[in-house]
């Protein structure tokens, strides 16, 4: 990329960089070599003529769009294979995935849950049988659990699996519309197999819902089996080409070994063998929840690499009369609009690691029949999740926002991106239910405080505050980590207060939950807020690099403190012991943060190493030659390739000769 020719502007703002870009590349992708192998492969990828679009897929019908994905999708796959088999290299295929279809693979699912179900809710003699026709692709799948009736509340969902004992069968039945399953990717047209989440029903009696793997569609003609109904579920806000589906069952019988049985099973004879925990069914979920955090770090990198190189080569206005017009960069606004960007793509990347190593000592735990962890796992992936999926999608907007017009432009890429991180908002468990999840944990975690007993790790500050309420605040990184403990720990006090103040006006407990629940939503929030604050500052503070980077860490790391004391300042002054006073010194260093920050804005989202294929972005190429990409690509419209167009002689011309008469 250094050839490149670049706009004079973005060449200044490298030249001025403090710290070496390559060192934080290395650091974000795990080292020189990870980067070197990460380089290789994006090379190799996006060099594949037939990945790259003649036409902006924009300009495509619904149904080409989705051809055209399946096919680039298929491409991808082989070109993959190929790739691993050579280089025995395992690479992220959803960060080119982003390159390569713009919006998101038909075969999204396929990767992201159906094999992840069939590995973690499988027998291993399941897996024998599924797992490699599924990795190599025999078999493609998706995760069908959400209906159209029933998302968030699984208990309630309504597809039937009825335990036959004669033949050693389920029969599956959506007897009603609202029983229908409507959203999972790929089930629309591309997948033949399908993780069904289904009411199992032995004898009349419910068994609550399990994981059934069922093939949907005949492998040779693709059709529908008989007793499948099946099909697309329309155009929605973003995921275009994620093919996303409906399906219901009429008598649709699969074998028995066909409920994923690694938790709970069904005998030849009908007899129900509880697991060890029935939550363990939704163990892909929390897998999943995990995993859309680190997807949040480079969903927000992609906006923040569009919009600060934009900001970098865009002049506008002036700020001294007498002066040229400035790069929008050096408006202190624009700062505050951006850098939060960049501070929170690493943030969300050191907590996405930290959790992770939870979820993988856990999984161990698990595999060992101890299950002591799960309940601090759940709890914490969903709120993580719930946080920074809402703090992605905002952030994202808000780099659309600062790039003006054309941030409006689909060119700038900026409204797709902010289409597929928002839909992370809902899927996998939409926020406030994921938040109230989490609040039920602080609340038994509070009573336990109060009890005396030892609380978990990430819930051990709620005993730390009820010894101690009445800390000084101190204006330092841990001071203010501290401060966030305290507003979440003020928090789920007056909540759980809230509640027990209802339950004496004679409320039960469910109504006296649901008065309190913002409060409860809200105490959530801040418990992640303060995970998200004490993680990444920790983490940061452990970073072996140069002086140079790790100054350059530590003022991104500050700023996002900074930045959400200032935001929630309200809660802090109810919460916590700081003053005005305080409040006033922060104000002051976070505009020294963002003055220390401008000099190497450009340089930190170099460091994000994101192609230009993969950002797809007139706005944000390297090179930065934006007014030349935004009449590049408008050149490309249909309307652009003929000086009159029919509709002239069609509609306008008589408009006109109607009005002369
Ligand atoms: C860089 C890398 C990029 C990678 C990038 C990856 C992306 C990879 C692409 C994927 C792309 C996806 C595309 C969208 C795919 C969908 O969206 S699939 C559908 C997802 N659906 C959902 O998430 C539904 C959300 N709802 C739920 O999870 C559950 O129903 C709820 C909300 C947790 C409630 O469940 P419930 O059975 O009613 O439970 P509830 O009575 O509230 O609680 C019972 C107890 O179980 C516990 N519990 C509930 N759930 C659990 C659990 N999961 N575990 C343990 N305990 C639990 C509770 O804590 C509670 O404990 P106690 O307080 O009683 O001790
Ligand atoms: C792009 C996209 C892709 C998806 N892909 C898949 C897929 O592949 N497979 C699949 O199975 N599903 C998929 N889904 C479905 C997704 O998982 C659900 O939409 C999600 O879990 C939310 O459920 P819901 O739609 O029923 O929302 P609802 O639960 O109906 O939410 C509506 C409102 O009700 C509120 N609400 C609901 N319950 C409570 C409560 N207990 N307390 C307080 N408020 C509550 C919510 O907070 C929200 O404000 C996808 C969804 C999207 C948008």
């Amino acid at each position: 990329m250094a050839n490149v020719k670049c706009n004079p502007d973005l060449v200044r703002e490298r030249a001025k960089c403090s710290f070496d870009v390559n060192e934080l590349i290395h650091l974000i992708d795990g080292g020189e070599n990870a980067t070197k192998e990460k380089r290789h492969f994006e090379e190799t990828i996006f060099s594949v003529k037939e990945l790259q679009d003649a036409v902006p897929e924009e300009y495509l019908s619904h149904k080409d769009r989705y051809e055209n994905a399946v096919r680039k999708a298929t491409i991808l796959r082989d070109v993959c294979r190929e790739y691993m088999k050579k280089y025995n290299y395992k690479p992220n295929r959803f960060r080119v995935g982003h390159g390569v279809f713009k919006d998101v693979s038909p075969f999204l699912l396929h990767d992201g849950m159906f094999v992840a179900t069939i590995i973690g809710q499988g027998t291993p003699e399941q897996q024998a049988e599924w797992l490699p026709k599924a990795e190599n692709m025999q078999i493609i799948g998706t995760y069908a659990q959400t209906e159209l009736g029933h998302g968030s509340f699984i208990r309630g969902l309504e597809t039937r699996a009825t335990y036959d004992p004669k033949t050693e069968e389920f029969i599956l039945n959506n007897a009603t519309l609202s029983s229908f399953k409507w959203w999972p990717g790929g089930l629309g047209s591309t997948v033949n197999h399908c993780i069904v989440v289904a009411q199992l029903f032995i004898n009349g009696k419910s068994y609550g819902i399990q994981p059934f793997i069922v093939q949907i569609r005949d492998l040779n003609t693709h059709k529908p089996l008989p007793g499948v109904k099946v099909g697309e579920i329309g155009p929605k806000m973003g995921f275009q080409t994620a093919n996303n589906g409906f399906l219901g069952f009429e008598n649709f019988r699969i074998p028995r070994m066909n409920m994923l049985m690694k938790n709970a099973q069904v005998l030849k004879d009908g007899t129900f063998v509880k697991g060890m925990n029935e939550k363990l069914t939704y163990g892909t979920m929390v897998m999943v929840r995990v995993g859309i955090v680190g997807d949040c770090s480079l969903n927000t990198s992609l906006a923040a690499t569009i919009a600060v190189r934009y900001s970098a080569v865009r002049h506008q206005s002036k700020i001294k009369a007498k002066e040229p017009e400035v790069q929008i960069l050096d408006y202190v606004t624009q700062q505050h609009k951006l850098f939060i960007a960049i501070a929170s793509s690493h943030v969300f990347r050191n907590v996405y690691s930290w959790l992770s190593k939870s979820y993988l000592n856990v999984m161990k735990d698990l595999a060992q029949g101890k299950q002591d962890h799960l309940p601090e796992l759940h709890a914490t992936a969903c709120c993580l999740k719930a946080v920074c999926s809402r703090d992605a999608g905002s952030v994202v907007e808000e780099c659309r926002l600062a790039c003006g017009g054309h941030g409006y432009m689909t060119s700038s890429n900026l409204p797709l991106v902010y289409g597929f991180t928002i839909a992370t908002v809902t899927y996998e468990g939409e926020q406030t239910v994921l938040l109230l999840q989490t609040a039920r944990y602080l609340v038994k975690a509070w009573l336990a405080a109060l009890q005396g007993k030892v609380l978990a790790p990430s819930v051990s500050y709620l005993s730390d505050w009820l010894k101690n309420d009445n800390v000084r605040w101190q204006n330092t990184p841990e001071g203010i980590v501290k401060g966030f403990q305290h507003v979440a720990a003020g928090k789920v006090k007056a909540a759980y207060d809230t509640i027990q103040k209802y339950i004496k006006l004679g409320k039960d407990y469910e109504d006296a939950w649901n008065l309190a629940s913002v409060q409860l939503m809200k105490a959530s929030e801040a418990h992640s807020r303060s995970i998200l604050c004490e993680v990444s500052w920790g983490e940061v503070i452990r970073t072996s690099a140069s002086p140079n980077l790790l100054q350059v860490l530590k003022q991104l790391a500050q700023l996002y403190l900074v930045y959400w004391t200032l935001e929630t300042s309200g809660d802090f002054l109810v919460y916590s012991n700081i003053s005005k006073d305080d409040i006033a010194i922060l104000r002051e260093k976070y505009e020294e943060l963002l003055a220390a920050i401008r000099p190497n804005a450009v340089g930190l989202v170099d460091a994000f190493d994101l192609r230009d294929e993969i950002l797809h972005s007139t706005l944000g190429s390297y090179d930065g030659r934006v007014y030349e990409r935004l009449m590049e690509e408008a050149l490309k419209s249909p309307l652009n390739q003929e000086s009159v167009n029919a509709s002239f002689h069609k509609y306008l011309k008589p408009l006109m000769e109607k009005a002369k008469l």
